[in-house]
């Protein structure tokens, strides 16, 4: 068998994906099924840390959000992504897989907090780590998160998981004419304003030289692909 091309990735797993088809919350299947993938590459021996977003559960309340203070909101936004990671992680219980989650933001009778030396410690032990909580500021995004735990615990790649299998000319859920980028420097992503990913996390992994991987989380198979090593989604690069 061949080996993977990597041997520890952060993943970002956008919130909005654990929707599944539902209006927002976590779909039962979706999740699970999400869970099976992050497994097989756990049990490739891949260490796998992630970073899970809260869009599914914040989109939920987000009309009641309206005319908040922006950091209040963006608070809660961070509150929901440990919900997402608490469910992440008992998912993966569920399939053997032990997962520790650490949150940006202090709230220990729930979760331990963010301790880099430790995060670092679950992954040799083939633990995979769950980031929640963002950065633990307002004014970022879990894209952000991304990319600056991805440079903190050393990962070769940043994996976003997302609705479409790529980066696109434009958004293509919006536009049908758009085409798909086979690879793409960071610098052209960030003049484009190409809005897959925010141009904080964009700046910080350019810097930080660590690239980035955007492909679909929908596609069967296509995580194990990635790791592979194999052409799957868009590389975004130096
Ligand atoms: N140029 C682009 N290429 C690819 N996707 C894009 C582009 N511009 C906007 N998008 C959108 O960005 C989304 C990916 O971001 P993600 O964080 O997963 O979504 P969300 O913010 O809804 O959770 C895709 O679903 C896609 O519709
Ligand atoms: O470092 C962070 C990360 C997240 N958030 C908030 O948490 C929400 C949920 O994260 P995100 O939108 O990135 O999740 P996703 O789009 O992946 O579901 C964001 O909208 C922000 O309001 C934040 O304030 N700081």
């Amino acid at each position: 068998m061949t080996k993977p091309a990597y041997q520890r990735v952060l993943l970002k797993l956008s919130g909005e994906a654990l929707m599944g088809d539902d209006q927002f919350g976590i779909n039962r299947a979706t999740i699970d099924r999400m869970v099976a993938d992050v497994a097989e590459v756990a049990k490739a021996g891949v260490e796998v840390a992630v970073v899970i977003g809260g869009g599914n559960i914040f989109r939920g309340v987000a009309p009641g959000a309206q005319g908040m203070d922006r950091a209040t909101a963006d608070y809660m936004g961070m509150l929901a992504t440990v919900m997402n990671a608490l469910a992440l992680a008992d998912a993966m219980r569920h399939v053997g897989i032990t997962a520790r989650v650490m949150s940006a933001i202090g709230i220990d009778q729930v979760v331990e907090p963010y301790v880099r030396p430790k995060a670092l410690q679950y992954l040799e032990e083939g633990k995979v780590v769950v980031f929640a909580a963002g950065t633990g500021n307002p004014f970022f995004t879990t894209d952000t998160a991304a990319a600056l735990r991805g440079a903190e615990v050393g990962a070769q790649i940043v994996l976003k998981a997302t609705k479409v299998d790529g980066v696109y000319t434009a958004d293509p859920q919006k536009d049908p004419n758009a085409t798909r980028y086979e690879s793409i420097t960071f610098d052209e992503a960030i003049s484009k304003q190409l809005q897959v990913m925010d141009a904080t996390a964009f700046a910080l992994c350019r810097d930080q030289k660590l690239p980035i991987k955007v492909f679909s989380i929908v596609k069967p198979g296509a995580l194990m692909r990635v790791i592979m090593g194999e052409d799957e989604g868009t590389l975004v690069h130096v």
